[in-house]
């Protein structure tokens, strides 16, 4: 686990945040890969997209489905551990089963929940 988090921490310096000054780096882990990204901003900020989805949409793009996912890292500099936006949350549980692990850490500390305990009663393709 600390490995994964060292290997995401170097992704912080390829976050894009002009506006915010707050980096995030993500990692997506399978049973054998590991797929980052970073957060990425923009100018008109709600096109702004977060480190968990730019590594999602990354391990997604490259084939990745759902059953394949373990875990993903949510790696900042911040003081307190951050817990993924409204957005990311519903993006993981469209992406991710249920009970992949979310794990979140910053310099000092490591905290570990799953998708269904960050979103409960998720809407989903079920729900339809
Ligand atoms: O869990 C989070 C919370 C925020 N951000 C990004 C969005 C924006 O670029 C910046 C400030 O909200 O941090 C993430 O990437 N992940
Ligand atoms: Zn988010």
């Amino acid at each position: 686990m600390e490995k994964i988090i060292e290997q995401t921490r170097e992704y912080l310096k390829n976050a894009y945040v002009p506006y915010s000054n707050f980096r995030v780096a993500a990692c997506v882990q399978t049973k054998d890969q590991l797929y980052f990204g970073a957060n990425i901003e923009n100018a008109s900020y709600g096109l702004s997209n977060c480190g968990e989805r730019s590594a999602l949409f990354y391990a997604y793009s490259h084939g990745v489905r759902k059953e394949d996912i373990q875990a993903i890292y949510v790696v900042t500099t911040a003081d307190v551990i951050t817990t993924p936006c409204g957005a990311c949350r519903q993006v993981m549980a469209e992406l991710m089963p249920r009970d992949a692990k979310v794990i979140l850490a910053n310099d000092d500390e490591i905290q570990t929940y799953t998708v269904e305990g960050l979103l409960p009663h998720a809407f989903d393709a079920e729900s339809m």
